[in-house]
């Protein structure tokens, strides 16, 4: 996968080259190129923002710096493109939409500061039936692109073939099935007075799975009943409806 992000806050995206992503990146199963915005500026103040029309705070970026800089950077690699706009206005991020986001081949990260991007960058890219996705990471408002990017880059990533150490970490993530995970425990067996549950040690599979999936329902049901509700009619079985 080849990931390209636009920003004029380069360093913002450094983390991307650390830990798993990093080794993602040497390992060649993934190729991350951070372009500075201002590259695409004509003017000796490299001028990326100017005022609202119709008034209101803030700035707004300028349509013609986006508009040669998406160009310029789409041509940069024959492979099709899906462009990512994080905006507090769009549509959710969410599992679903890495783990169908990991199948692509290339992905172009616009990261858009002050207001935001004029809209008709947007408008110009889906009118050459480019693949544009505006998307949000959760329900605040951020100053800027970068951090979205980062989180949606990880999510996406980590689903590579290859990228994750034990792939079953990936198939057992909170949300692949619906629901979220339940509680964890590592050593020691007991700790501050805490001990693990007996269950965990018992050594009967089924019956660690069993309580697994009821502590998912349980944390589920408490935290975020929206997921419960949202599940297919078949996602639960007999034993799931009597807990
Ligand atoms: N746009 C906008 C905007 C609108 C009003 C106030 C502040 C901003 C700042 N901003 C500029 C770029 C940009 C990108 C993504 C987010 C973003 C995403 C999520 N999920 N929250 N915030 C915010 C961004």
């Amino acid at each position: 996968m080849r990931i390209d992000v636009i920003t004029i806050f380069p360093g913002y995206l450094a983390p991307l080259r650390e830990a798993l992503l990093g080794r993602a990146i040497s390992a060649g199963l993934v190729d991350l190129a951070v372009h500075d915005l201002r590259t695409w500026t004509r003017d000796v103040h490299q001028a990326v923002d100017d005022a609202p029309y119709g008034g209101g705070p803030g700035m707004v970026m300028r349509p013609q710096v986006w508009g040669e800089a998406l160009d310029a950077v789409l041509a940069l690699d024959e492979r099709p493109a899906r462009i990512v706009v994080p905006t507090p206005a769009g549509r959710p991020f969410t599992q679903a939409t890495a783990q169908a986001w990991s199948g692509d081949e290339r992905l172009l990260f616009t990261c858009g500061r002050y207001e935001g991007i004029d809209q008709r960058v947007v408008d110009d890219a889906r009118r050459r039936d480019l693949t544009v996705d505006e998307v949000s990471i959760g329900d605040y408002v951020l100053v800027g692109g970068e951090v979205a990017v980062l989180v949606m880059v990880e999510a996406v990533v980590r689903l590579l073939p290859g990228v994750l150490g034990n792939p079953a970490s990936a198939e057992q993530d909170s949300f692949s099935d619906g629901l979220l995970e339940g509680p964890a425990f590592t050593r020691p067996e007991v700790w501050r007075g805490l001990a693990v549950p007996d269950v965990l040690r018992s050594g009967n599979h089924a019956k660690i799975a069993r309580w697994r999936r009821d502590r998912a329902l349980e944390r589920t049901a408490e935290r975020r009943p929206d997921l419960l509700a949202a599940l297919p009619e078949d996602a639960l079985d007999d034993a799931d409806r009597a807990f």
